[in-house]
């Protein structure tokens, strides 16, 4: 067997299964494709194939499922992952120079050229996005309680809209090579890439082999100041602004109230504290062009 693609049948409103439809007929015999049958099945199908070498890993799905292949791959991932990008965000991809014709992703998921690429940890999970605390993972925390209904920005910005009246920051303080501050937040993003949330530039400075974290620290705002701030993230000059502090780390501990939650590529993986720190070229991707 030369691949297994890890098919998520639930992924992006129906634009998995249109994916897995339209890739069906142009499937080699020594491809595989396994059904994920519940929340958190991904992992254990990766897992099962982590230590092949031979093997190319195919997350066929969003962000979510691609999070759950990952950790399903680490700590080990002797296997060479790849995407079939079909979610609600796809932001992982977005820095992998894919294609965005089924049959065209399809040869660089199978045949790609291969990079390897940093992965970020937090606690006892991996992630490939942005992990972070703050108004982000309350926003994440419900998105992904609800469906999502949209393309991924809208959903996004309606969860946002939703939280903005009654979120309030916290104090949170940011441990780096031994010294702590600790600030009043409203959110700290811990990016292994750049993009999250459908398209936003939260870590522009993130790089996926430069064996770093790109971190954006927002102090307290008032309401007004959140919704142009935001807009700026798009664009990613909110890291301008002069309540955001930015710096690289390949290590970094944030404590603060035990309620806050933490998310990882936008998915709840708990609450405060949280530790992350960076595996520096931890896996083999298969890339659309050099990362
Ligand atoms: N058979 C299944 N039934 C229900 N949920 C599933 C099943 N298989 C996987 N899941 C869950 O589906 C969730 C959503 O998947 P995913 O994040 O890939 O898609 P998305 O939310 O549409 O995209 P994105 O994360 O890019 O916005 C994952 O958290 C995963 O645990």
């Amino acid at each position: 067997m030369a691949a297994r693609i890890i098919f998520n049948p639930t992924a992006g409103n129906g634009k998995a299964r249109q994916l897995m439809e339209s890739i069906q007929g142009l499937l080699p015999d020594d491809v595989e494709v396994v059904t994920t049958q519940y929340p958190g099945h991904a992992v254990e199908l990766a897992r099962e194939v982590a230590e092949n070498e031979e093997m190319t890993v195919i997350s066929l799905g969003g962000d979510g499922t691609h999070h759950e292949v990952i950790n399903g791959l680490m700590p080990t991932a002797k296997a060479t992952f790849a995407v079939l990008p079909a979610g609600t965000g796809n932001d992982f991809v977005r820095m992998l120079g894919y294609p965005t014709n089924p049959a065209e992703m399809l040869q660089i998921a199978l045949m790609g050229p291969t990079r390897r690429l940093d992965v970020g940890r937090v606690n006892d999970q991996y992630f490939l996005t942005v992990s972070g605390v703050g108004f982000d993972a309350e926003v994440a925390g419900w998105v992904n309680r609800h469906e999502k209904h949209g393309n991924g920005t809208w959903v996004f910005l309606r969860a946002i809209l939703k939280h903005l009246a009654q979120y309030r920051s916290q104090p949170v303080t940011v441990t780096v090579d031994g010294a702590s501050r600790e600030h009043m937040t409203f959110l700290i993003a811990v990016g292994n890439s750049r993009y999250y949330a459908g398209g936003m530039l939260m870590c522009p400075e993130a790089g996926l082999d430069n064996g770093l974290f790109h971190v954006i620290w927002v102090r307290q705002l008032s309401r007004l100041a959140v919704l142009p701030l935001l807009a700026r993230v798009f664009r990613g000059s909110h890291v301008k602004h002069p309540a955001v502090e930015t710096f690289l780390a390949a290590e970094l501990t944030v404590t603060g109230p035990q309620h806050l939650l933490v998310h990882a590529d936008g998915e709840i993986i708990g609450h405060l504290p949280a530790t992350f720190s960076i595996v520096p070229e931890a896996i083999r991707v298969r890339v659309g062009r050099p990362v």
